[in-house]
Formats: structure tokens, C-alpha cells, sequence
């Protein structure tokens, strides 16, 4: 499980140039010179530009972002498979970017765990072997590697699989046994590339419950990355938003969607369904004086698709919010929640449509 007293991740002032005197442009780009510029005049790749992002410890923090805009850049710098051209990765506290050779393979044996969106699982291992592969790497006993493994299979749901070997398995499944092998290492730093992007639609969401169920428990501090904005909204407890090598938004799923920081942000969220991100406290209002509760109550922290499931069986009029020991926070009625679903551009998404039709 998770150390208790993990620090999460720190990244402070990063930069990323790709190119032969990549350090001489820091200065330059830190002044304002483009990516653009900086490959038209000087033949250098702006990657990462004054990344400053905390991760705190137990939270899956997404990455999100188009194609080229950073983030297996940004990822790749947490277990410093890519060297920044300037700036700090804190890990535990520790900068990662100092670490000697030897301090940085025991930092990635045991801090840090992989999964990739092409699985790299070894063919001609079965899923128990290639579960417990990080394990024997490490020294460890056969019989107690196992135990680990075998834990972790059945957590993935693929007890009674051990012996499979990868082509014997659909990807969803493949992907279960990544999964499982990161895990069995224990390590407190999950790192997920575009871990779900090969998988057809349903069995993704499947592998996101997955996650979510298991982190309940794990909680690891989880960097994933996706291009999927559905995915982050999901997934992420902080979704940072990469364009350009910058990061353009940080915020909760909440924070993004109603609040999206420009038009690019705008055009990822606008066929969002709002409905499952923003939550009743987003819309809520004060109780009037003469507010008597008619005995649904909706807890903070629902959505406003289930508040308005609940609200839709009762009576009509204002319901209450209720906060931690059933305390009474706000208000809410059917009509607001709906003005709720209505985006920023002032249509509503076909989902968000049909919902509220069916109430
Ligand atoms: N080794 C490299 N040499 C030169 N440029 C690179 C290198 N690696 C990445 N880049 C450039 O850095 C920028 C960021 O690339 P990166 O792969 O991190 O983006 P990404 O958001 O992960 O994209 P994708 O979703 O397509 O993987 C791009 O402009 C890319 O061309």
C-alpha cells in the first residue's frame, strides 16, 4: 500500500528543449521566444515550457492535451527517462533530476511502476510470470513473489487466467495483467501513458472503473495521461491541461468545465456532459426563510445527473443539500439543475438533452 508519509510530486520551473545547445534557449524562451521561433530560427523543439505542477500524495493527477503538445514529455521526466533542460522534479521531496546512476535505478525499481498503452507484456511469459516479473527483478523469493502476484491478479479480475499467456487474452485483459504488474511492485508513483487509448470504448471504461474501485484503496499518487478529455474528467482528482508545451489549465473537473481558462480549453469541454462532473454544490442557492424540507435530501458532493434523478421521484420545489452529519448547505430544484447542464455556448449536448427530456 501506499506509504502514509509519501510527499506526491513536485515539478518546479520545467523546461524541455530538444535540439543540440538546448540550455543556451532557456533563457530566451523563458523571455518569450515561441516555439515556433525557436524551430525557425533556431532548429531547436520547445517540449516543455515553465511546468510547474504538485501532485499531491494518494491523488490521480490526468495530463491532458493534443498530440505534441508534452505530456509523454512531461511523464517521461518523472522517472527521468528524459533529462530537463532546467528545472526541478521533486519525488518524496528528493530531486530526481540530481540522483546519480545508481540512486536513480533504485528510485525506479521502487518509487515508481509503468503501465503503457501497448501493454509491453512478455510474450512468452503467462500472466502470473509477467505479473511477478518487476518482482524477481528485484530478488525476491519465488514463493513470496507469487503470493504478491496472485493477489494482485484476483484484484484485477483475472484469477483463473495465471496460466494465459498474453496472446490468449483480448486487450482489455492485457491491459489488466500491465496493470497488475505495476501494482505487485508496490511502488507509491503510478505512471500511466495513454494506458487506456488502445482499448475499444466500453472495455476502457470498464479498466477506468478498475482504477478507480482499486485506488479507493491503493491510494497511490497516479500521473495519467490521456488525450481523452471523458477520461480525465473521470479519472482526474487534478487534470492539467498541456498546449504547446505549457500548461495552459490546473483544476478539478468542475474547475475545467465551468470555468475553462480560454477557447482551447472551451472547445475540448463544450460537448461535455455536464451532468456527471458538476456537482450540486456548483448550483446550489441559500434556503429562503420559510424553506421546509419535504424529505429528500441530496448529499454534497453528487452530480447533478443523480441529484436530479432523486429530485425527478419526489415532489416538486426546492431540496436540500446536505454537507457533512446532514447539515444544510443550500438548496436545489429540478430547474436549476437542468439550467445547470446547459453549457457555456448556450446549447445543450445531446446526452444532456435527452436526460432532461426523460425527466
Ligand atoms: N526526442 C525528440 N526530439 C525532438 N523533438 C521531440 C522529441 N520528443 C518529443 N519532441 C517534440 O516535443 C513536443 C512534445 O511531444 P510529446 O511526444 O511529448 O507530445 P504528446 O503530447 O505526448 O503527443 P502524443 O499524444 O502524440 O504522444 C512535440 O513537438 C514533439 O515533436
Amino acid at each position: 500500500m501506499a506509504d502514509q508519509h509519501f510527499d506526491g510530486i513536485k515539478i518546479r520551473n520545467l523546461y524541455k528543449i530538444f535540439g543540440s545547445n538546448a540550455a543556451a534557449h532557456v533563457e530566451a524562451v523563458r523571455n518569450g521566444l515561441s516555439k515556433a521561433e525557436l524551430n525557425e530560427t533556431f532548429g531547436h523543439v520547445l517540449g516543455l515550457k515553465d511546468i510547474n505542477i504538485e501532485m499531491p500524495s494518494g491523488c490521480i493527477q490526468v495530463i491532458m492535451g493534443l498530440s505534441g503538445s508534452g505530456k509523454s514529455t512531461l511523464i517521461r521526466h518523472i522517472n527521468r527517462l528524459i533529462d530537463p533542460t532546467a528545472g526541478e522534479v521533486l519525488v518524496n521531496g528528493v530531486d530526481v533530476v540530481k540522483m546519480n546512476e545508481l540512486e536513480l535505478r533504485e528510485f525506479r525499481r521502487h518509487q515508481t511502476a509503468m503501465v503503457f498503452q501497448k501493454f509491453a507484456l512478455l510474450p512468452h511469459r503467462n500472466v502470473l510470470d509477467n505479473t511477478l516479473y518487476g518482482l524477481e527483478v528485484q530478488g525476491i523469493e519465488r514463493a513470496k513473489a507469487v503470493d504478491v502476484a496472485m493477489c494482485w491478479i484476483e484484484r484485477v479480475g483475472l484469477k483463473g487466467f495465471e496460466s494465459k499467456y498474453p496472446n490468449q487474452l483480448s486487450g482489455g485483459m492485457q491491459q489488466r495483467v500491465g496493470l497488475a504488474r505495476a501494482l505487485a511492485n508496490d511502488a507509491p508513483v503510478l505512471l500511466m501513458d495513454e494506458a487506456y487509448s488502445a482499448l475499444d470504448p466500453l472495455i476502457r471504461t470498464d479498466m477506468q472503473t478498475v482504477l478507480l474501485d482499486l485506488q479507493k484503496e491503493i491510494r497511490k499518487t497516479i500521473v495519467f495521461i490521456t488525450h481523452d478529455l471523458d477520461e480525465a474528467l473521470r479519472l482526474g482528482d487534478q487534470i492539467a491541461i498541456l498546449r504547446d508545451g505549457e500548461v495552459i489549465q490546473q483544476g478539478t473537473s468542475q474547475d475545467i468545465v465551468l470555468r475553462p481558462a480560454d477557447d482551447y480549453v472551451a472547445n475540448f469541454v463544450k460537448e461535455v456532459n455536464r451532468g456527471r462532473v458538476v456537482q450540486v454544490e456548483a448550483v446550489m442557492v441559500p434556503p429562503r426563510a420559510d424553506f421546509s424540507p419535504n424529505g429528500t435530501t441530496i448529499p454534497a458532493g453528487t452530480t447533478i445527473e443523480d441529484a436530479m434523478r432523486v429530485i425527478a421521484k419526489g415532489p416538486d420545489g426546492d431540496v436540500a443539500v446536505v454537507g457533512r452529519g446532514g447539515k444544510l448547505i443550500g438548496v436545489v430544484n429540478l430547474r436549476q439543475l437542468a439550467g445547470a447542464m446547459v453549457n457555456s455556448h448556450g446549447a445543450v449536448s445531446q446526452h444532456d438533452a435527452s436526460l432532461a427530456r426523460a425527466l
